[in-house]
């Protein structure tokens, strides 16, 4: 956060440091004080216009909505775009939440300099997906696999021939997104069976094909032991797609998988780190100079939301990160006639504002009972790209090595390895759109974990060793430049976040014992306080949480319904 920004939040004076079309750049900017400076300037006669109006009606807007993440933007807009005027408040110094397109290099975030999407960057599923239509609409480049797939497993040893990991290739990709789906829903799995216990089973499609004799003498992976034949390297691949889940195979439940009603169609990667433009555009939108109904607050950390059931308003206090808050002069209170709260899962879990009156016991146990999972990333980025297929969005997957399965895991203490299983790595060729080259490394869960609590500059070497030793076998050290740069992400321990996103758990609630479902999903859809205070955000979408489409889908859905709501209390219709 720029000084400026903490100083306003801390003082309680106007911070009104809003997103506009034209100001969009002093937001990308934000560690730019003097762009911050000319940006309040500028926002000052609108945020007066926008007050005035406000001031009338002794509330200071008709929405609040808290998050401007994707689902908190989408709320926004569509409840501008229908005449309300709406405050976003948001804690970070930047849009978009868990979408961001950091700036990787020493040219900054400039328009055509080097950007990595350190959170989303696919778009999964091409049809009946609005992200994907408004990547069109945008003109984002959006990169599609290829049926025959650009996915390469790779095996240091070279010992893999073509056919075996292809044959590998299909049977996981088929097992995790085919057979299990369908599996659990023409059986009838108990609600604590595992992913893992299909898709690990000894009969399991994951091993279809692969040689008999490897698979009658495999050697149980968890072991630690040797050897590394076709079943194990499977199972191996198998465990990568915790990155998928966010969570280990045996922490997802069976019984839901592939229960959703999800996009239709292949996942298309953004190219060059350019997710930031959807949220942008919203943005853009929200704060439309010509309409005066929508600000965007940044340095804005909610932690109070109070309903006043008899005056029919939602206060909600904001404090200055870090700033305590029994020091109540410190912060700043919105009033507005209902709010939508966009928080994380992970922020409602395990640091959430005070709701007065608290949350009902059916909102708590979705809270509660709901997993939330880990994805990190590691982007390294190089002058030119030394690997094949640099010109393709290509996933590579690193295999653990016959006899050294530490040295695909991120440098730990030993205690720590002794807990991970040994897992495949997906790498991503991340097309960029500065003519650099960069490698982005996805690890899920515990791995994700490791990466996170390590040394940013040990995982840059631990991760440039690896891809070293796995894209490029044969080359000497003197064919293979150093990295130039690395980001690695931190969203475990993230204030904002807590994690990445919402998974189905195998394990039932701790308190009630009872099971979870999708239907403590849809809990979160389901709005409060008479009405009041509306919950939108990709753990709120039963069909399509974990994404940004179902997060965009669910801030609509809440942008909506209160837009509704507010018209029939106008017409007098309540
Ligand atoms: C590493 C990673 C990779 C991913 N990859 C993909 C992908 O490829 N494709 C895909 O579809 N999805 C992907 N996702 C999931 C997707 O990014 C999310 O589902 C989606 O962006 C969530 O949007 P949201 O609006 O629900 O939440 P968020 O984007 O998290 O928005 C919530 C906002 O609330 C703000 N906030 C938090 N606390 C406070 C507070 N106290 N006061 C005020 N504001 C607060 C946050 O700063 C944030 O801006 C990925 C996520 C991660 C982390």
């Amino acid at each position: 956060m720029t000084e400026s920004l903490k100083n306003t939040a801390t003082t309680g004076t106007s911070s009104l440091l809003s997103v506009g079309q034209a100001g969009l750049a002093g937001i990308k900017n934000a560690s730019s004080t003097v762009a911050n400076v000319l940006w309040s300037d500028h926002l000052q006669s609108h945020s007066t216009a926008f007050q005035s109006q406000a001031a009338r009606r002794g509330v200071d807007a008709d929405v609040i909505v808290i998050g401007a993440g994707i689902s908190g933007l989408a709320a926004a807009k569509e409840l501008v775009q229908r005449g309300n005027k709406v405050i976003v408040l948001e804690a970070r110094d930047r849009i978009g939440g868990r979408i961001d397109s950091r700036a990787i290099g020493p040219q900054g975030a400039s328009e055509g300099h080097a950007r990595v999407d350190m959170g989303a960057s696919f778009i999964h599923g091409k049809y009946d997906n609005p992200i994907y239509d408004l990547a069109q609409d945008l003109n984002i480049k959006v990169h599609y696999t290829s049926p025959e797939g650009e996915m390469r497993i790779l095996d240091a040893d070279g010992q893999m021939n073509e056919d075996s990991a292809n044959r590998i290739g299909f049977n996981v990709s088929y097992t995790f997104f085919d057979a299990s789906r369908s599996y659990a829903q023409n059986n009838d799995p108990s609600p604590g069976e595992s992913l893992a216990s299909y898709v690990f089973a000894k009969d399991s499609p994951l091993f279809q094909g692969l040689d008999q004799h490897d698979i009658e003498s495999a050697a149980d992976p968890d072991q630690d032991q040797q050897p590394p034949n076709l079943r194990w390297k499977a199972k191996t691949l198998g465990r990568s797609f915790s990155g998928w889940t966010g969570a280990d195979l045996e922490d997802v439940a069976l019984r839901w998988w592939g229960f959703e009603r999800d996009t239709i169609g292949p996942d298309g990667m953004v190219i060059g780190g350019s997710y930031h433009k959807v949220v942008d555009h919203l943005a853009g939108l929200v704060t439309d100079p010509s309409a005066h109904k929508g600000e965007i607050r940044l340095g804005e950390k909610v932690e109070r939301i109070h309903w006043d059931s008899e005056g029919k308003l939602v206060e909600v206090m904001v404090a200055a990160p870090g700033v305590d808050l029994s020091a109540y002069s410190t912060t700043r209170t919105y009033t507005a006639s209902k709010v939508i709260c966009t928080l994380p899962l992970g922020v409602l879990q395990r640091c959430p504002p005070a709701f007065e009156p608290s949350l009902p016991p059916r909102k708590q146990r979705a809270i509660r009972a709901l997993g939330y999972g880990l994805l990190s990333k590691i982007a390294v980025r190089y002058d030119k790209a030394w690997w094949k297929d640099s010109d393709k969005a290509t996933s590579y997957f690193i295999l653990p090595r016959e006899g050294n399965i530490t040295e695909t895991m991120p440098p730990c203490s030993p205690e720590l390895q002794r807990k991970l299983k040994p897992q495949g790595l997906m790498v991503q060729n991340f097309i960029t759109i500065d003519g650099s080259a960069q490698l982005v490394m996805f690890l899920g869960a515990d791995y994700g974990q490791a990466m996170e609590q390590a040394d940013p500059d040990e995982c840059t070497q631990w991760a440039h060793a690896l891809f070293k030793r796995y894209l490029s076998p044969n080359a000497t050290s003197t064919d293979i430049p150093p990295p130039i740069d690395a980001i690695a992400s931190s969203w475990s321990t993230d204030p904002y976040s807590f994690n990445s996103y919402t998974y189905i758990p195998s394990k039932p609630d701790s308190k009630d014992g009872l099971p979870v479902t999708p239907l403590d999903v849809a809990e979160f859809a389901v709005p409060i306080w008479a009405g009041a205070l509306g919950f939108a955000g990709e753990h709120t979408h039963p069909d399509r949480y974990a994404s940004v489409h179902g997060a965009f889908e669910s801030g609509i859905r809440e942008g909506k319904r209160m837009a509704i709501a507010l018209d029939m209390h106008r017409k007098g219709e309540e």
